[in-house]
């Protein structure tokens, strides 16, 4: 999990908190992103979907500033959340020890920190207690990742596959806080697989067709 604040831009548009515009990546010879562009609003989610392989996490770590493009710029207004596919925990600290880490980076007080980091936690009906990372469930684990991402209320969440090892009242509960932070006016980009799951979403980037995302039409 990283929290951080890219840059502070004008907006491009009114209540565009993400904009990723002309991003090409290549490792080696292969060519992963060719020309992608991504705006997200205020309010708004965006899945990126598409085949293994074809760019997904490299799009998301490249907005969040993690992986540099070849060519293209990122701005983001405001700050940013990011969740990891995994890793992202700390194996001997407390889930109250990483809520407190990530508050201290959003200026926030312990006592603070902590109750944000609980209250998101009961959101997904976890009530962390007194066991380090390494001994949590992978899926609690990605359920102290996905908090981490929220403490703060950043303005742009990006959240590459969170609900991996989560049970189905969990992944209920987990689109039901994406829509409470949609409602709170996020900017949130998803990675998934679930194509079932894309009338939960306003917009997406399939990055096994496209360069530039298509509306549901979901609003
Ligand atoms: N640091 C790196 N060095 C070299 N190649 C990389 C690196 N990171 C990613 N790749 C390659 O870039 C391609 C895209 O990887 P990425 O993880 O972004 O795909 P993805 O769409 O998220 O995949 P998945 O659906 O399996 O999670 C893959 O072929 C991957 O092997």
């Amino acid at each position: 999990m990283l929290v951080t604040t890219l840059c502070y831009v004008p907006s491009v548009h009114q209540n565009v908190k993400l904009y990723a515009r002309g991003i090409t990546k290549k490792f080696g010879r292969r060519t992963v992103l060719d020309n992608v562009h991504l705006a997200v609003h205020a309010g708004e989610i965006t899945a990126i979907v598409g085949a293994n392989g074809c760019g997904k996490s490299t799009m998301l770590r490249i907005c969040a500033g993690l992986t540099s493009p070849d060519r293209g710029t990122v701005q983001v207004h405001g700050t940013l959340g990011y969740c990891p596919q995994d890793g992202g925990t700390v194996d001997f600290l407390l889930p109250d020890e990483h809520f407190t880490l990530i508050g201290a980076g959003r200026g926030l007080s312990r006592r603070a920190s902590r109750a944000a980091g609980r209250a998101h936690a009961r959101a997904l009906d976890w009530e962390p207690g007194q066991v380090q990372a390494r001994r949590l469930s992978g899926g609690t684990r990605q359920k102290l990742n996905l908090v981490m991402a929220g403490i703060g209320e950043p303005d742009v969440l990006l959240l590459d596959e969170p609900y991996q090892g989560f049970d189905r009242g969990t992944y209920l509960d987990f689109w039901d806080q994406l829509h409470a932070w949609r409602d709170r006016g996020k900017a949130i980009v998803v990675v998934t697989h679930l194509l079932a799951q894309l009338d939960r979403v306003d917009t997406v980037l399939d990055l096994s067709r496209t360069t530039t995302p298509w509306r549901t039409g979901h609003r």
